[in-house]
């Protein structure tokens, strides 16, 4: 029996799947966390990487490795491949001043002509602008430019010249300076965002490319940012919007054609296997809940159950706790609106919070619609798809039926099913049977939908 490793380093965690190459079933699989912040040493993932696959019984036995990871993080190489300070995370809001004057120096349109994408605090060119603006002798002594998944995977190879760095176009895509259109890299906007820094890039492999192998002989397929893998993990087709509730919110929808939106609210990635992935990505998901929770003084079972035995009453959480992506305000902070005498209880609190985080994902797939993307069903995952109130309340918020599969890693068993691709060698992906999984239904309820817009949009 040949088996695959898929890993998932993503914001908060890193997870390592171990299944079966032919039937996809799982073997074994392990876990470590990350350390909290938006500037980490990629060190800490290589140590929680390390952890991980020794809680998943080691990779001796394993044929083929793949790595999913968070997108966009800032890693900067010297010209002995030490990093040259610690990676500047997807959501570090640090960039946004950056990413508005490269939207000035360009304009929005012709960004989003060239890459698919108009700069955000998020994407890499504008983090790459605050180093050349901010540690001018940090951006001269970077010699190379990679992703949090790249990284990984060049250190699962051994580390060698920074020639054998290597990525994907679905990660790729998330940089500011990769045309998923084209599959070719801008490096004019790369040096822009250097400020005429030139420094070197991954060499961009095919969806199954073989890049290198591990220390016990394991092949190393390209990997990818995390939501290509989810998708690739999840099979979807078309029709199927992923929604996944980590760090981040996320929607996102495997197509054929790619998106180019000026007002930057989609963003034109690519998918792991050669398609497009257009994507809506909120700062604000699973830590909604876990800070409401806490605000509360209860746990998450708690927090769904107080959010499930009330009904919606006037009450609304704006949760953009940690600034906002889309809508682009990095400096907004969360708000509660509408507090009365008669909604002022925490069961009041817990549904507002549930509802927000659900209404900010909702304008998202609006936005895909608008786009002209199928929007059949909502296929829900993330840590935030184990609260039932999240659960329960999603179709009528959302507007479609929305699929649960069980509670796994769907990262994970992206990089793994991509790894299993590498090491067949074939055309496609190898099929593997679907996880289980339980629709959720329910009449739409615009009401929430328009009170929540009304106090969003308050500056
Ligand atoms: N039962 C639950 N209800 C709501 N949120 C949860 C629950 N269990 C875990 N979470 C939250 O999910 C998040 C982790 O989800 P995950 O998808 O692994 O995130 P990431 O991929 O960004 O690391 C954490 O913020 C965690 O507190
Ligand atoms: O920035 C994005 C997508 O554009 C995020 O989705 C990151 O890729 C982090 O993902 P999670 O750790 O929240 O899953």
């Amino acid at each position: 029996m040949a088996l695959v490793a898929g890993i998932d380093s993503s914001t908060q965690s890193c997870k390592v799947f171990v299944r079966d190459a032919d039937s996809g079933e799982l073997v074994r699989s392990g876990r470590a966390k990350h350390p909290d912040g938006t500037e980490i040493d990629p060190a800490a993932w290589k140590d929680a990487l390390d952890t991980a696959v020794a809680d998943a019984g080691g990779l001796d036995d394993v044929d083929a490795v793949a790595v999913g990871a968070q997108q966009h993080g800032m890693v900067c190489l010297d010209d002995g491949g030490d990093v040259v300070r610690p990676a500047l995370l997807w959501n570090d809001i640090r960039s946004a001043a950056s990413a508005r004057d490269l939207v000035d120096e360009v304009g929005a349109q012709q960004w989003a002509d060239a890459v698919g994408v108009v700069p955000l605090a998020s994407i890499t060119v504008s983090k790459l602008r605050w180093l050349a603006d901010n540690e001018p002798t940090n951006a001269d002594r970077t010699a190379a430019v990679c992703l949090p998944h790249d990284w990984l995977s060049w250190h699962l190879g051994g580390a060698g010249s920074l020639d054998t760095l290597a990525t994907d176009r679905g990660d790729a895509s998330g940089t500011g300076y990769f045309s998923a259109a084209t599959n070719t890299y801008r490096e004019d906007l790369l040096e822009l965002g250097m400020r005429g820094r030139k420094p070197r890039l991954p060499r961009v492999a095919g969806p199954s490319e073989r890049i290198g192998e591990t220390a016990s002989g394991a092949i190393i397929g390209p990997g990818t940012g995390d939501n290509a893998a989810a998708a690739l993990g999840l099979a979807a087709g078309v029709g199927d919007v992923v929604v996944s509730i980590g760090t981040s919110g996320v929607v996102s929808a495997v197509t054929d054609v790619g998106a180019a939106d000026p007002s930057g609210i989609i963003a034109g990635f690519a998918d792991a296997t050669g398609r497009q992935l257009p994507l809506v990505c909120t700062l604000n998901a699973a830590r909604v809940l876990d800070a409401t929770a806490s605000l509360l003084g209860v746990d998450h079972d708690e927090l769904s159950s107080l959010a499930l035995s009330t009904a919606s009453d006037g009450l609304v959480l704006v949760p953009y706790f940690e600034g906002e992506r889309t809508p682009n305000r990095p400096d907004a902070s969360g708000s509660i609106h509408g507090l009365r005498l008669n909604n002022s209880t925490p069961g009041h609190l817990a549904r507002a919070a549930v509802e927000g985080l659900l209404c900010g994902l909702a304008d998202g797939i609006d936005a895909l619609r608008a786009a002209g993307i199928e929007t059949r069903r909502v296929l829900l995952i993330g840590g935030g798809a184990k609260s039932a109130a999240v659960r329960e309340l999603a179709p009528a918020i959302f507007g479609v039926p929305v699929v649960v599969p069980e509670p796994g890693e769907y990262v994970a068993d992206g990089a793994a099913r991509q790894a299993a691709w590498t090491l067949a060698g074939t055309a496609e992906p190898p099929q593997w049977a679907s996880a289980r999984a339980r629709t959720y239904e329910a009449d739409p309820t615009p009401t929430i939908r328009e009170r929540y817009a009304e106090a969003a949009s308050r500056p």
